[in-house]
């Protein structure tokens, strides 16, 4: 080791491990953190060797990395810039911040200028906790990046199952051959022959030629149509293929979570009975489309108490093709899962929003995939078939001699059909996107010049916190239909006249007034709960932050007493009818999945010794299986919740709202970015409205980018 290293603390491995401790007791690393690295020392120690101090520091900031969302540590990028790679001190401050009012301590960007990449190597290539993978180690240094093996493991089976994949023979490859003639004729049944640039039409010929393939596009851009369109003509070239003896392809449907699932179910059905049949080859009847959507968890059988599923490479899942809508919250260990789980034959189908955020969990395998979306790269052998086949001509600008085979098999959606020309969200989106908010945009917004956007206190630079947390209150309560163009009266999507935005007092309401007493049938309370969990999906609070003021857990309170000073719910503490929650954990023996939603009732099905009716609590949680069923089920079985009048933008991944307020705060941090705006504005099906502690956080954060350090796309760029 260089003599760089002159600090006692990366020299003596007592007092690196104390810092580390000094760091966990502040709450800038976990405690999982201090205990992997000390579990490092142990297992060098019981070999015989005396760990580098500088092992210890970097398995310590290695889980911590992994902790916020990264596969692995990229160490070139770590020493080039530790504070912005690591954030620590964390963005948002610990409950305990006695570190940070010590001026004596370090942070770890400070220990690190005094370390070169050599120093990094040749300490990790000493040490017998670290391999290159090709013996089992905890910790594995490849290509500059170290990694925990665990999530090396994963990515190397992700990289594998995808590789493997794209190397395998299509039959629709050789444009004259039947499967590929037939393919042809789907698609132009389908889309039509135009030979103007349908990039869902390019998509579904993409999709169709690989065993991989990743389709991603903004809302409303027809991912769900393409993909029902695409099963349509997979299953026309089954059909017609002599090697499958006419039968159809099994095809799976699944998301992430239950409310992602659920959304795409809505989607589905309507997708697929306006498909028609009857003009395409195969024979295709409406049963070989299924509209059935799933969970991951659920198709891959998750286990209670346990990380492994029922479907593993011994017992794979019985499907050709799978479909994965949502890509982009899957994370490293669900997508190496779902390639265990899947027959080497089999079709995976990704599709996603590859501008929005990361999975919470680590890995951002979509993003990664669809790093060169934008430009396209196909290769000219690509292009000419996709003119064979679909009768269209690739713009030039998305040609490259030098593409790679995962370009290849990668799709983007560039039409937007749900949102007109001149929507303020879709502008607004796509502003956000390409980094460019510019004043004549914030005028807009502030000005009401959108007809479905409006940035309430945007002619503020800096309100009083106190004012704008009583406007986010008084907001949360009506919506402000009157801030919005017009009043947000009389806007007409898509030939219907749209109510104006609403806020939570539209579902109180509702809860309120109700006439259903204890002799009311139990589907009479079902088509209630129904219709008020509907209600409260129109309007949703976003939080950049989840501490603090500005976060979920000072807004939930806020909005709670606020509305309880309004006489909108009976208290504004524990349990009572009205509170919306949020499930923050899956729980197999109830049936919730993380991210599922539900509203507290008071219901007359208790009855006292005497006889008596009793009200009672029951949370309405709306089926997971598709049905219009409801499961009702008593507060106190409920273990991992939260009340949910405002959701982090993370949280809200999957779900979308008729009417969402993103609240940004009054500071730029690290998790203010491009995509965190982006996803909370993509939320909005017709109305968006922005809040902000300070107007020029919302320009600061656009300028922010998430990079998430992953080695997926170094991997299959060097097939
Ligand atoms: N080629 C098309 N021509 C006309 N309308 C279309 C076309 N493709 C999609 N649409 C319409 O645009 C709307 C959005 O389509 P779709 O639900 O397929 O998009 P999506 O990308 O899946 O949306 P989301 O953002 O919800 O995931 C639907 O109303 C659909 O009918």
């Amino acid at each position: 080791m260089n003599g760089t290293l002159n600090t006692p603390l990366l020299t003596h491995l007592d007092k690196t491990d104390a810092l580390l401790e000094q760091w966990q007791q502040a709450e800038w690393i976990r405690p999982l953190d201090l205990g992997f690295a000390r579990l490092i020392r142990a297992l060098s120690e019981e070999q015989g060797e005396t760990l580098s101090p500088l092992v210890l520091l970097l398995a310590a900031l290695t889980s911590h990395q992994v902790g916020r969302g990264h596969v692995c540590i990229d160490l070139e990028t770590l020493l080039a810039d530790a504070d912005t790679t690591l954030s620590l001190p964390p963005e948002e401050p610990a409950t305990n911040d006695a570190l940070s009012a010590d001026p004596s301590h370090l942070k770890p960007a400070d220990l690190l200028t005094r370390i070169t990449l050599a120093d990094c190597q040749s300490a990790l290539s000493d040490a017998f906790a670290v391999s290159d993978g090709s013996r089992v180690a905890p910790l594995i240094l490849t290509e500059g990046r170290l990694y925990l093996r665990r999530l090396w493991r994963y990515e190397q089976r992700i990289a594998e199952g995808i590789a493997r994949r794209l190397a395998l023979p299509s039959p629709v490859t050789e444009p004259d051959s039947p499967a590929a003639q037939t393919l042809s004729l789907a698609l132009n049944t389908l889309f039509g022959p135009g030979e103007t640039v349908d990039y869902q039409k390019l998509a579904c010929a993409l999709a169709a030629r690989s065993r991989f393939s990743v389709i991603t596009g903004g809302p409303g851009t027809g991912k769900t149509t393409t993909v029902v369109n695409l099963l349509a003509a997979l299953q026309a070239v089954a059909g017609e293929d002599p090697e499958r003896a006419g039968r159809v392809y099994r095809i799976r449907l699944a998301a992430p979570t239950g409310k992602a699932a659920a959304r795409l179910n809505e989607s589905i059905g309507g997708a697929v009975s306006r498909l028609p049949l009857a003009h395409l080859p195969g024979g295709i009847k409406p049963d070989d489309i299924p509209t059935k959507v799933t969970t991951l968890h659920r198709l891959l059988g998750s286990r209670p108490d346990s990380r492994k599923f029922r479907h593993n490479r011994d017992n794979p899942l019985m499907v050709d093709i799978l479909v994965i809508d949502e890509a982009s919250m899957v994370d490293v260990d669900l997508m190496a899962s779902v390639f265990d789980a899947l027959p080497a034959h089999a079709q995976l189908i990704l599709l996603g929003d590859k501008d929005q955020l990361a999975s919470v969990d680590a890995g951002a395998v979509l993003g990664e995939l669809c790093q060169r979306a934008n430009e396209g790269h196909y290769t000219p052998d690509t292009t000419a078939w996709l003119a064979t086949i679909t009768g269209t001509q690739v713009p030039d600008t998305l040609i490259d001699s030098n593409g790679q085979a995962m370009d290849q098999a990668v799709a983007m959606l560039r039409k937007s059909y749900r949102f007109q020309q001149d929507s303020g969200i879709r502008v607004l989106a796509e502003a956000v996107n390409a980094s460019n908010l510019d004043e004549r945009m914030r005028r807009h917004m502030r000005e009401a010049a959108f007809d479905d956007v409006i940035w309430l206190n945007g002619h503020i630079r800096k309100p009083e916190l106190d004012s704008t947390l009583q406007q986010i209150c008084q907001h949360a309560v009506t919506g402000t239909p009157n801030a919005f163009r017009n009043q947000g009266q009389g806007r007409v999507v898509k030939g219907e006249q749209l109510p104006p935005p609403v806020g939570y007092r539209h579902y109180l309401d509702m809860l309120r007034d109700h006439r259903l007493n204890s002799d009311s049938p139990r589907e009479a309370w079902d088509t209630l709960a129904l219709r008020v969990l509907e209600a409260f999906n129109d309007f949703q609070i976003l939080c950049a932050l989840r501490r603090g003021p500005w976060g979920v857990e000072g807004l939930n309170d806020q909005i709670a007493e606020h509305l309880y000073s309004q006489k909108l719910i009976p208290r504004s503490q524990g349990w009572y009818a009205g509170r919306p929650v949020l499930v923050t954990g899956n729980d197999y023996n109830l049936g919730l999945m993380n991210g599922d939603i539900g509203i507290t009732f008071s219901v007359p099905w208790d009855k006292t010794a005497s006889g008596d009716v009793r009200e009672t609590l029951r949370v309405a949680f709306p089926s997971s299986d598709g049905t219009e069923s409801i499961r009702w089920i008593s507060p106190s079985r409920l273990q991992q919740l939260e009340t949910v009048y405002a959701m982090t933008v993370h949280k809200s991944q999957g779900s979308e709202f008729n009417h969402t307020c993103l609240v940004l705060p009054d500071r730029l941090s690290p998790v203010l970015t491009k995509e965190l705006v982006y996803t909370g504005i993509t939320r909005a099906r017709n109305w968006f409205s922005l809040m902000t502690g300070d107007a020029s956080v919302l320009s600061e954060s656009v300028e922010q980018r998430v990079v998430r350090a992953s080695g997926l796309a170094s991997i299959l760029g060097g097939q």
